[in-house]
Parts: structure tokens; sequence; C-alpha cells
């Protein structure tokens, strides 16, 4: 069994993007391939995984980090299958319609601010929902989200786009707490305790090994 990561913005190697103008779509709403050089499809993959993640202080990058980890641990627990998969990690402000069409799979990893998923995430969804709408239908996906003390406005917020994307939901969203209530705690760096790595961990794997497996 093989698995190949590919990463960008900021957990590992950095991927260059062009914008190619179009008068039909001058917002680049619909664009389907913005990234310059080789596609990223492989068309010996025969599974992708997706993980889209944004973070301000640390943590949902730290959570999106243990996603990767546990797909890559189910994925060589399963080495006995022929199976191949393909974990694609891309900081939000990076990934792009392209990316979402070429993965069979879905974790989308962001914390809440002020009631809703972060601007960035939202930034990516905004960008990248009309050039995937259709596209995706029947897909899984799964959430990971962090607040302070909440987290439920992001996490339905996601969940909706996603079910406009006609995305099948995996499992419940993952919502972790910083307990970060007080502007100093807010504005500080996370750490992810080993409770909630494990928690990420295991819903890394279980999409992981959910795709190896070709679940309906
Ligand atoms: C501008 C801002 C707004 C926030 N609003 C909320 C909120 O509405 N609900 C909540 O539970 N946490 C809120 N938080 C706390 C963050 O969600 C929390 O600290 C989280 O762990 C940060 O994740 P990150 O380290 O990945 O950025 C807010 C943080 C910031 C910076």
């Amino acid at each position: 069994m093989r698995v190949r990561m590919r990463s960008a913005g900021g957990i590992s190697t950095g991927v260059s993007h062009g914008v190619t103008a179009d008068p039909s779509d001058p917002a680049g709403l619909l664009q389907t391939e913005r990234r310059p050089g080789p596609p990223l499809h492989r068309p010996d993959a025969a599974m992708r995984l997706l993980i889209v993640w944004h973070s301000r202080t640390g943590m949902a990058r730290q959570m999106a980090e243990a996603l990767l980890r546990g797909a890559v641990r189910a994925t060589q627990d399963m080495e006995a299958s022929e199976n191949d998969l393909v974990v694609d990690i891309r900081r939000a402000q990076d990934a792009q319609v392209h990316d979402l069409l070429s993965a069979q799979g879905f974790l989308f990893c962001a914390p809440e601010n002020l009631a809703s998923m972060s601007g960035e995430m939202k930034e990516f969804f905004d960008r990248c929902y009309y050039g995937a709408l259709g596209r995706l239908n029947g897909r899984p996906v799964a959430l990971a989200i962090c607040g302070g003390s909440d987290g439920e406005g992001a996490s339905k917020q996601m969940a909706r786009i996603c079910q406009g994307w006609r995305l099948k939901s995996l499992t419940a969203p993952l919502i972790l707490r910083s307990g970060a209530q007080t502007p100093e705690a807010v504005a500080a760096a996370k750490t992810l305790d080993s409770i909630g790595v494990g928690k990420c961990m295991d819903l890394g794997g279980l999409m992981a090994a959910h795709l190896l497996l070709g679940v309906p």
C-alpha cells in the first residue's frame, strides 16, 4: 500500500497558484483549475482524502495535523489491502475547486470566531462553492471544529454548506473547546491536549478506513 501526502499552506510545503481571467466568470467562482504545473490527480490513485483547515492561534492546525496522522495510521494498519490513499492537506486559503473535485472524501477543520466559522474558512467555501456545486454529491465528509466555550455556530454553518454540496456526513461534528474566554487567553497560542489529539486521529482514521473500504 502506498500513502502519499501532499500539503500546502503552513503544515508542510507550499504550492504557488495562478489565476486565469474568464470574462464569463469574472469572480473566478466556477474555476476548477487555478494551479500551474502538473495536475494533482494521479490516475493510479484509487482514493484521495482532502483535509482543509484554518487556524488563528494553532489549535485547529494541530487538529488538522492529528486528522492527517490518524488517516495515515489507519491506512498503514490496513496494509494488507491493495487500496491506495492520497491524503491532501491544505490551508483554506490555498485550497481550490480542483482539490475538491479530485477528492473522494473531505475533512474540514476550523475554529469558531464570533459564533461563525473563521473568516478564512468561510472565504474558502465562498470561493469554491459554486465551482463544486453538484459535482461532489454523495461523497463523505466530517467536520472538526474548535471553540473557546462553544463551536456550535461554526459547526452548523459548515454542516449547512456541506449539505448544499450534497456531501454525506460520516459522523457527528467533532467539537473541541480550548476554554479560552478572556482576551488574553483567546489571543494566546494553543496546545491541543492528548485527548483532543486522540479524538482527531480517530476521526481521520475513520474517514481513511471508510474510503479504503469503499463503504457506499
Ligand atoms: C475573534 C475571535 C472570536 C472568537 N469567537 C468565539 C466564539 O464565538 N465562540 C467560541 O466558542 N470561541 C470563540 N473564539 C475562541 C476560539 O474559537 C478558540 O480560542 C479556538 O480554540 C481558536 O482556535 P485556533 O487556535 O485554531 O485559532 C474566538 C476567538 C477569536 C480570536
